[in-house]
């Protein structure tokens, strides 16, 4: 099928990368030349794995169409999808403005063009009735006839995973305002067939979304809450208690004498909280959803105040093992919200930099994705190191924020090699403590 992607980011991309390496002609269209031209020459504007390798191939396919020209993308195409940015504004609702320009543009093109029966696909996140109060009020001013389509389908992929993800959808939801644009959508994803198709009003389409993103960080949550607890009690380890949890047969099932791991067994797990694109900004623009209609929300209201407190409970830590944090050199390993990305959006290792600034230690930092010389200008609150040796170099306290498979390799040999009173706080529980020294190393939810 001819179809348009505008917004060439996580999602724009991935999405016009795996729809065209299927055999589909997707034209990509963003506001910002720079990406585009960067496509063109197949490169990526951002890191994920296994996707510049799609890309080179499907640029030279020429099913992949970079362009900075929105004419040409309305007339090589028969619908596209919204996939631009829906940031968090001041009081955490959603901004709308990029979905609503980037639709305008569309709807205005189509009606110079006179192209009719066209289909809008939004796989951006966007709050429940925005589609039937704000979106389609617009599009009707703007196309007078009714053969265009809308739906949403939104998108479910985890950065670091977008590609399996995308290519391995266990859900496409398809919230239409008309059968028009259900069939259109159904038609592009038709070769998914392990993937359940759920058809549905815009409405339960964009709730979904948020359903889905809420869930998964309750459970961050839920888990963090219980390290809390346990962490008041010397030897109760959070991470056995957890995964105790999970072998329950009500979460782990069992076919034919086989367990079957549930995914949300990695999410069930204490840490230093949630952090991206996502997580964050969209379980606090459900609960602003919520409060402007009068429902109140104790339960997600605790998600984020649990994880929220993540960042300053590790530095707390931090100050009673080291007594006092001023002028201590502090080593921060991961600035990446989680492993095999580059995303540092609400990072949960950047606020607990700010509360060392604020306690006057000397921070040093080491991230496999952000080493490079084009980084290391860009942050004034601490120092980017290049290698993971240099950053522990002389370290008072080594905190490990991501689980990046480098990081694996800390050992007590290393620590002693260049720390002088080696100690290092877990913050995900990702290394083995055996290969660490008693007094050494401490990680979250346990307390010796
Ligand atoms: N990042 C992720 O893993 C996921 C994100 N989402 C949602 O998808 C949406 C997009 O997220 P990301 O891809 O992360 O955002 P992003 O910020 O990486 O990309 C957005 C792109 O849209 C472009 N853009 C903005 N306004 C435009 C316009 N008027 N015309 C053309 N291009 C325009 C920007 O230049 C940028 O390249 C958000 O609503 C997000 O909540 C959903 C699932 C996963
Ligand atoms: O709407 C979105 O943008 C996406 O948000 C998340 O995907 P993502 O943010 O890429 O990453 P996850 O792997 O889900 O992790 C989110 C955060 O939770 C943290 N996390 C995860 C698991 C855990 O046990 N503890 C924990 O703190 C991670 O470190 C990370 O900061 C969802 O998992 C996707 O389904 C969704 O499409």
């Amino acid at each position: 099928m001819n179809l348009g992607v505008i917004g060439a980011g996580y999602v724009g991309l991935t999405t016009g990368i795996c729809l065209s390496s299927l055999g589909h002609k997707i034209t990509i269209y963003d506001l910002v030349d720079e990406k585009i031209k960067l496509i063109s020459e197949k490169k990526l504007p951002f890191y994920e794995k296994d996707l510049e390798e799609l890309l080179d191939k499907t640029i030279s396919s020429q099913n992949l169409i970079p362009t900075s020209n929105i004419d040409e993308m309305i007339k090589n195409t028969d619908g596209c999808f919204i996939c631009v940015g829906t940031p968090s504004q001041q009081n955490n609702s959603i901004d709308l403005s990029q979905v609503l320009s980037s639709i305008k543009l569309v709807c205005e093109h189509l009606k110079k063009l006179q192209k009719n029966d066209y289909v809008i696909m939004i796989r951006s996140t966007i709050v429940p009735s925005s589609t039937k109060s704000h979106i389609l009020p617009m599009v009707n001013q703007i196309l007078d006839n009714s053969s265009y389509g809308l739906c949403l389908i939104p998108e479910f992929l985890r950065e670091g995973e977008a590609v399996s993800d995308f290519m391995n959808p266990d859900k496409i939801v398809i919230g239409s305002i008309n059968l028009k644009s259900e069939v259109f959508a159904k038609k592009i994803f038709e070769s998914f067939n392990q993937a359940t198709i759920l058809t549905t009003n815009p409405e339960t389409a964009e709730m979904i979304k948020y359903a889905n993103n809420a869930f998964f960080s309750m459970l961050i949550s839920f888990s963090n809450e219980i390290a809390n607890i346990a962490e008041k009690t010397t030897g109760i380890d959070t991470f056995e208690v957890l995964r105790a949890l999970v072998e329950d047969k009500r979460i782990t099932t069992k076919i034919q004498d086989q367990k079957i791991k549930p995914g949300l067994e990695s999410y069930l797990l204490p840490g230093c909280g949630f952090g991206g694109s996502c997580f964050p900004k969209d379980v606090r623009a459900i609960l602003q959803y919520a409060s402007a209609k009068n429902v109140n929300t104790p339960l997600l209201n605790a998600v984020m105040e649990i994880n929220d407190e993540r960042p300053s409970l590790i530095i707390s830590l931090a100050e009673k093992l080291l007594l006092s944090l001023k002028n201590k050199h502090v080593t921060i390993l991961g600035l990446t919200f989680k492993p095999d990305t580059d995303d540092i959006r609400s990072s949960p290792a950047f606020e607990a930099i700010r509360l060392l600034n604020d306690k006057e230690a000397k921070v040093f930092a080491y991230d496999p994705n952000l080493s490079n010389d084009s980084s290391k200008n860009k942050f004034t609150s601490f120092t980017l190191c290049s290698t993971l040796e240099s950053s522990i170099e002389n370290s008072d306290l080594v905190i490990l924020f991501t689980k990046w498979n480098e990081f694996k390799n800390l050992d007590q040999n290393i620590l002693d090699k260049f720390m002088n009173s080696p100690l290092l706080i877990d913050g995900r529980g990702f290394l083995d403590s055996s290969k660490f020294d008693e007094n050494v190393y401490h990680k979250i939810g346990f307390t010796k």
